[in-house]
């Protein structure tokens, strides 16, 4: 896997890697980033056509009315860059593209295979746009392509391995350092940070009053990164309120644990999530906007809380949340939620909007926040 890990940042960075499938061969860039020559370029280098890998959400974006997989579409010579973002995450691809266009392309589409889905893995572990300039190594390249592999200006990975990233290494999870943390809503707490195995990510567990003693379910948050709102209290969201609560509560429990997971934009990471504002901003609500980019409703996997909780010795929990999808994540993970706790923050002007997408089109259980019975729990 370090190859792997490797090409992470490589292609951060706007680099181009080699994702090998048996004797396929292929070039992959990041979207984010490519240049306005990134297509004759990476033709140039692979001796063939390049193609956009886009993910079913961003295809059904794209009008594909039954995108239930991600799929390879094969660009034109020349394509530049505008036409890139137009297909792979731009805003109203019919206005910009044009019907009848927009057709062909669709009419284009092929379907993806080993290499395509690993680059598309690759993109969405790099947390960038998850779309992927790709282009079959030809026979007449081929040498030149090894000689960058020789000499290190290149790295090559295994579809097969690469594909795998999303998971990143669950159940290795490595419990790294602590330090015991007083803070304002409790005073007795330690920090645990725990790093995956890949070294991208690493998550915290807070640890309020040493609990898990006895058979008692164990008061638990998860809480995905928000930086815009842990941090600096946002008005667009009800993050910071509800992380600071959360704290509040656990201690009223008598203890618990916050786990503080590196899930920043329900997986999407920060900059995707700057993107969505702005999307946002434009008329979309946070479900559309995702979509818009290519991602799907939640990009959250919650493999490393279960981890995080196997190493803490915790097995039955009392879960602070309004989303269902975390109860039944834990649940999967053979976490027994014994019992649920709503968790609110408030309701402003500016996250009504973000509040009411949650709880109408994600299942949220948030009615109380807009009933104003703050105190209900279910
Ligand atoms: N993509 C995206 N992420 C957002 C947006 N607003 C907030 N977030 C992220 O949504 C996540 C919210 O995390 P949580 O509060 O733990 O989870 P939740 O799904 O709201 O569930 P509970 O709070 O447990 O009820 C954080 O990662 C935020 O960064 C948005 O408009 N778009
Ligand atoms: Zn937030």
């Amino acid at each position: 896997m370090h190859q792997v890990e490797r090409a992470i940042f490589d292609l951060r960075r706007g680099m181009t890697v080699v994702v090998i499938d048996g004797d396929t061969r292929v070039l992959v860039q990041a979207i984010e980033g490519a240049g306005e020559e990134a297509v004759s370029r990476l033709a140039g280098l692979a001796g063939d056509t390049p193609s956009l890998v886009l993910s079913r959400h961003r295809l059904a974006v794209l009008g594909e009315p039954d995108a239930r997989r991600l799929a390879r579409l094969p660009l034109a010579e020349g394509t530049d860059r505008q036409r890139l973002v137009d297909l792979a995450f731009g805003l109203a691809p019919e206005a910009r593209i044009g019907r009848e266009a927009l057709a062909r392309w669709r009419r284009a589409l092929e379907p993806a295979q080993a290499a395509d889905r690993a680059a598309l893995a690759l993109m969405r572990r790099s947390l960038l746009i998850p779309a992927a300039l790709v282009a079959r190594v030809s026979e007449a390249e081929w040498s030149a392509v090894q000689a960058r592999l020789d000499d290190g200006t290149w790295l090559a990975v295994r579809a097969d391995e690469a594909e795998q990233c999303l998971e990143g290494g669950v159940g290795m999870l490595k419990r790294v350092s602590e330090a015991q943390i007083p803070l304002e809503d409790a005073f007795d707490c330690r920090f645990i940070l725990f790093r995956e195995p890949d070294g991208l990510r690493e998550h915290v567990a807070v640890v309020i009053n040493e609990p898990g003693q006895g058979d008692e379910a164990v008061p638990l948050r998860l809480h995905s990164a928000c930086l815009t709102g842990d941090l600096f209290g946002s008005l667009r969201c009800d993050c910071g309120e509800q992380l600071r609560n959360a704290v509040a509560d656990i201690q009223a429990l008598g203890g618990g644990v916050l786990l503080y997971l590196a899930q920043e934009g329900r997986g999407i990471g920060l900059a995707n999530k700057l993107r969505a504002y702005t999307l946002q901003d434009g008329g979309l609500d946070t479900l559309d906007a995702d979509q818009v980019l290519g991602f799907g409703d939640d990009e959250r996997r919650y493999g490393v809380a279960v981890d995080m909780l196997d190493a803490l010795g915790i097995r039955r929990v009392q879960l602070l949340t309004n989303n269902p999808g975390k109860m039944a994540a834990l649940a999967e993970g053979g976490i027994e939620v014994v019992e649920r706790q709503a968790l609110f923050g408030s309701l402003n002007d500016h996250n009504r909007r973000y509040l009411s997408a949650k709880s109408e089109r994600a299942g949220h259980l948030l009615d109380a926040v807009f009933t104003g019975d703050r105190d209900s729990t279910g």
